[in-house]
This record gives structure tokens, C-alpha cells and sequence, in this order.
């Protein structure tokens, strides 16, 4: 087992051992947030026809000549169109179409005029300005041409990614399936929500933060209890998930004290321990291991190192899994707008509120502090080795991808 790793070297021993889910369709309407996993390419043309952008009249721009207030140019009218019909008379010379928005425009018209510059007639349109070949035409295939890669593997569709696929006429989209993870917080002094507090007891956290961060992700979380500190216990239950699970995460129970039980429950399960420790701070003290091919991930108890070292190594990890490199950090730098007195003589991952390109810290930083990072929007990374920070200095910011 490898220990005391820099954080890019854990992240790609980690992320080497993952491979995307496989694919599935699902319908349009289950589709936001999914992540597509293959390229789509426009079928046809769209819009399919040339269409009318205006209310108006379809008619041949060289009709107009000269046209104005004082002389207009009088057309026959020969037909008459309304968005979803299809044209079938064609507009000759002098002739003009009746037409509507989103209307086919029929054979021979060059331009559309709008009604606004006519005298709306029915048998005859008499219209009072000049346009050039190709005013308010929209053509067949301005938005896109069959054959157009319109969204690429990888991508989170949004709702226009759906509506997109929705106007192609795709009912349903082949999609990544979800990453399954099973989150399980250890700790005999866990308390479920909702239950009385006894004595020394807190409520578990962690596994609710990080299930609620999993469905940010478009990650499921799937049903996983909190533990005890009893390792058999705990192996029993990570070797059971293991089985229809993408990836593992454990918090607690990492560190040095005598209920530190992933020490143990980890080679009781046979699980091949990658790593143990990654030079971060807070939360730097955690396992990486692999059961039967599934990868566990073993944070820190402490809620805001589990949140930290879950952006850090979780998300990269999910971003593979995923098939989605928009999930991988993306790294902006910022100032700050607040002091931070402490050396870093270790990287240091603090929390901050990123905007306008500042970032203010809260007035707590420390690991057990979960209070001031709901208001918090993203990581600042410090560098190993970096002294005390001021006011304006530079710093490294990632902010949380959802
Ligand atoms: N002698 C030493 N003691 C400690 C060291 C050390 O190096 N030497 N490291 C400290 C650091 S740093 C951290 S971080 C913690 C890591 O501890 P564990 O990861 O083993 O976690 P626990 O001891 O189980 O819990 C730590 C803390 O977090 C609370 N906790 C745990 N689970 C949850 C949860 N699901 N929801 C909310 N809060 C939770 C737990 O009650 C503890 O207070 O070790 C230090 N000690
Ligand atoms: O690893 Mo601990 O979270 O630094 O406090």
C-alpha cells in the first residue's frame, strides 16, 4: 500500500481503475441532468423547409422594385398558408402568398414581406417598401444540417439540451447510467435524524451531506446505513454493497484511536489497499481501497474533511464514472477578500463564498465545523508551504461543479 501521496498522484491511481457505467435509454422527459453517452447528430434539416419568419406575404423580391409609401407594388394573391400546411401553389412574377409565421414558403418566392408594410389585402396585396432577395427567408437548415453533431457524448443535458433532442424527434436519449454509491457513516456515537440525542451522541451528517451531494452530481445514492465501530459488522456490509455498487465511501474511523475501525474491517474484507494518506489538509488521514474490483473510498469522520476530501477525490472519480469530464474541477483563481493567519506548512483545502472574483472565508475553518459551509460555494487551494495570507493575495479557487 502506497501512503502519503500528493493529491494528483491519489487522484489518478484512483480514477486509472474506473471505467464509465454502460449505457441506457431513457425517455425525454427522464432525461435532464442524465449524461449522454454517445454524440447526437441532427437527423434533418431543421427547420425541414424554408420557412416564413413573419406574418406576412411570400413573393419575388425583384416584384418590389421601387416600392414605397407613394408607389407600391400591387401582387395577385394566389394563395394563402398557415404554419403546417404545405404549400402547393407556387409564387410566379407579380404574384404573392398569404402567408404565416412558420409557414413552408412555396416554389419561386425569394423573400417574405411583412404585413405591417402592406395593405393586408386578400385578392391583391399592395405593399410599401422594396426588400432584397432573401429578406425574411428563413432557409431550410440555417438552425442545423442533418448530420451536424448538435451535443456530445459526455455532456449534462440541460433542459435546452432536451428540448433539442425533443425538436430532432428523439423520444428517448442512451444515456450513462447513474454511478451507483453507497455511502456509510461509522461511529457509535451516531445518531439517526430524528432520533432522540442521548448522552455523547451527535446526529450522523456526513451521510446525508455526501448522499445530497451525490444527487447534485447525477450520481444515486443507493441504501446504506450508518455503522457501528465493529469492523466484522461494518465488512459484512461494505462486502454486501460492493456487489451492485460503483463505488464505496466510508466516513470515520481512519485515524489513529482505538475505534478506528477501517484498519481493521478493511483487510477482514480482503480488500486490496491501494492507498493510505494524501498530503491534504483537512481529511488527508483516509483509505483507498478496492473489493473485488469495486472501489472504496474511506474519509475522515469529520464532517467538513469528509466534504473536502469527497470534492477532491470523489468528484474526479464520479467524473469518470460518469462519463462526464464536465464534473472534473475546474480551476479559477481569485482574491481574497478575507485574511487567513494560519501557515499551510501542508496544502490546506479552505472553504470560501467565491464572487466577483473574491473569495471570503468564514470564521471557521475547523474540520468539525459543518456550520459555515452550507453558505459556502467552493474550495481554495493552498499550497504546501504557504505562509500566512492577506487581504488581495492570489489564491487557487474551485469552485463546487453541481
Ligand atoms: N492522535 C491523533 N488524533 C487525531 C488525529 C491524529 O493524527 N492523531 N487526526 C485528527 C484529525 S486531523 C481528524 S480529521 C480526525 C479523523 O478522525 P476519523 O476520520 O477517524 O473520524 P472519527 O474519529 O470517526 O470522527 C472524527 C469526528 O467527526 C465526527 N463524526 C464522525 N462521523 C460523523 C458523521 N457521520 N456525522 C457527523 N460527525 C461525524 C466524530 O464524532 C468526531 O468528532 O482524527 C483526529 N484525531
Ligand atoms: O484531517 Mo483533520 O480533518 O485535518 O482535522
Amino acid at each position: 500500500m502506497q501512503t502519503k501521496l500528493e493529491l494528483e498522484e491519489a487522484v489518478s491511481l484512483l480514477t486509472r481503475d474506473l471505467s464509465p457505467t454502460q449505457e441506457q435509454t431513457v425517455p425525454l422527459d427522464e432525461a435532464a441532468g442524465r449524461v449522454l453517452a454517445a454524440d447526437v447528430a441532427a437527423p434533418r434539416d431543421q427547420p425541414p423547409f424554408n420557412r416564413s419568419p413573419l406574418d406576412g406575404y411570400a413573393l419575388r423580391a425583384a416584384d418590389l422594385a421601387g416600392a414605397d409609401d407613394l408607389r407600391p407594388a400591387v401582387l395577385r394573391v394566389v394563395d394563402s398558408l398557415c404554419a403546417g400546411q404545405a404549400s402547393a401553389v407556387p409564387v410566379g412574377p407579380g404574384q404573392a402568398v398569404r402567408i404565416m409565421t412558420g409557414a413552408m414558403l412555396p416554389q419561386g418566392c425569394d423573400a417574405v414581406v411583412r404585413q405591417e408594410d402592406t395593405d393586408c389585402g386578400t385578392e391583391t396585396v399592395a405593399v410599401r417598401r422594396a426588400l432584397r432577395p432573401f429578406d425574411n427567408f428563413v432557409p431550410r437548415g440555417d438552425d442545423y444540417r442533418a448530420g451536424d453533431v448538435l451535443l456530445p457524448a459526455g455532456l449534462r443535458l440541460n433542459a435546452a439540451a432536451v428540448g433539442l433532442l425533443a425538436s430532432l424527434g428523439m423520444a428517448r436519449v442512451s444515456v450513462r447510467r447513474r454511478p451507483r454509491v453507497a455511502v456509510f457513516a461509522t461511529g457509535d456515537e451516531l445518531a439517526e435524524p430524528g432520533a432522540p440525542l442521548l448522552p455523547g451522541q451527535i446526529y450522523d451528517a456526513n451521510r446525508y451531506l455526501l448522499r445530497a451531494r451525490l444527487l447534485e452530481l447525477g450520481a444515486e445514492p443507493v441504501a446504506a446505513g450508518a455503522c457501528c465501530d465493529e469492523p466484522e459488522a461494518l465488512a459484512r456490509a461494505l462486502a454486501a454493497a460492493a456487489a451492485h455498487c460503483d463505488l464505496l465511501i466510508t466516513t470515520g474511523g481512519v485515524s489513529v484511536g482505538t475505534k478506528d475501525i477501517l484498519h481493521e474491517a478493511l483487510p477482514l474484507l480482503g480488500a486490496e489497499q491501494v492507498f493510505y494518506q494524501v498530503r491534504v489538509k483537512p481529511g488527508g488521514h483516509l483509505f483507498y481501497s478496492r473489493c473485488r474490483g469495486t472501489p472504496i473510498l474511506s474519509l475522515s469522520g469529520n464532517p467538513y474533511a469528509a466534504a473536502a476530501t469527497f470534492e477532491v477525490l470523489a468528484g474526479p472519480a464520479l467524473a469518470v464514472l460518469s462519463g462526464c469530464p464536465d464534473l472534473l474541477p475546474r480551476l479559477t483563481r481569485g482574491r481574497l477578500a478575507t485574511p487567513f493567519p494560519k501557515a499551510s506548512p501542508a496544502r490546506r483545502f479552505l472553504r470560501g463564498v467565491f464572487s466577483g472574483g473574491e473569495v471570503t472565508l468564514p470564521d471557521s475553518q475547523a474540520s468539525g465545523s459543518l456550520a459555515s459551509l452550507a453558505l459556502c460555494n467552493c474550495l481554495v487551494d493552498i499550497p504546501a508551504g504557504t505562509g500566512a495570507l492577506a487581504v488581495g493575495d492570489a489564491v487557487a479557487v474551485r469552485p463546487f461543479r453541481a
